[in-house]
């Protein structure tokens, strides 16, 4: 279990960094193995803060990140990015032009899998390519520009599963998508946590929140203001800047399995 407790983040601002702003205050949830959290808050909220400081690329200023009872410190980076990945908003910014877009394979391979044979390398990008649900001829010696949003952000998802990580941060990963590829890749996240993976799904539409969330934790202005089982943030929210948030989508409640 991926477990946040009493998480803050002080940003210094100003010119000389004389001033401070709480982006995060005391953040307290946890994301089991198999289950899909949502974050979800306007702009401003703090969730990408949150994301960063579990994928460690912002320390938090005070409170504990910890898998299975271990503080995320304690851990090598190396071995933490085994076991935790994360996929962003705009998929394009995650590859170099000049290269080929499987070039983020071949990194994998230099941190992690530098003995393995290339015919075992080819079998796992293989199947790591079957779990996004794209065929190796259609991705692999193509540059970034001739894939679609939908298939780069589905070989990050790729990428991150050759680790067999535990938990992936999913922060606004569809948002840049269009209408059809967002159904596919949300569908991928639902065959995803089938086989145990753990998401930390960020967004600031609801809708898409309610649709693929077992747990939904809603952030204002960097505190938690509700925490619960989906269904009874939705149907029973106890915070009135919820109830704001769910007036304003009224007709999007729909959940994915009674969608599909
Ligand atoms: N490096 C930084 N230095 C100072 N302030 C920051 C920094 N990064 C974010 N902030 C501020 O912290 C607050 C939370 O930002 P954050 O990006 O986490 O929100 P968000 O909910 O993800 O918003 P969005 O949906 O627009 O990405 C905002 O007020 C933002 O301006």
């Amino acid at each position: 279990m991926l477990k946040l407790d009493g998480v803050t983040k002080v940003y210094r601002i100003g010119a000389f960094g004389g001033q401070t702003m709480t982006a995060v205050d005391e953040a307290g949830f946890e994301i089991k193995p198999g289950e899909v959290v949502s974050l979800i808050g306007e702009s401003g909220s703090g969730k990408s803060t949150i994301g960063k400081m579990v994928l460690r690329l912002l320390p938090p200023t005070s409170g504990t990140i910890s898998i299975d009872g271990r503080d995320v410190r304690q851990m090598g980076k190396r071995d933490y990015y085994r076991k935790v990945q994360g996929v962003f908003q705009d998929p394009f910014s995650s590859y170099n032009p000049v290269f080929k877009a499987d070039r983020v394979f071949a990194m994998i391979r230099e941190v992690y899998f530098k003995g393995v044979p290339d015919k075992e390398w080819t079998a796992k990008i293989e199947a790591a390519l079957d779990a996004v649900r794209l065929s190796p001829g259609a991705v692999l010696n193509k540059f970034p520009h001739q894939l679609s949003g939908g298939q780069l952000q589905r070989l990050l998802i790729a990428r991150a599963l050759l680790l067999d990580i535990e938990y992936l941060v999913a922060d606004e990963i569809i948002s840049m998508l269009d209408a059809s590829t967002r159904i596919d890749v949300l569908n991928l996240l639902a065959d995803l946590k089938q086989r145990g993976l753990g998401v930390l799904f960020i967004t600031h539409d609801l809708a898409l929140g309610n649709y693929i969330s077992e747990r939904t934790v809603v952030l204002h202005k960097g505190r938690i203001v509700e925490y619960g089982p989906t269904d009874a943030v939705f149907e029973q929210p106890e915070h009135a800047y919820t109830r704001k948030l769910l007036a304003s989508v009224p007709q999007l409640h729909t959940k994915w399995e009674d969608a599909s």
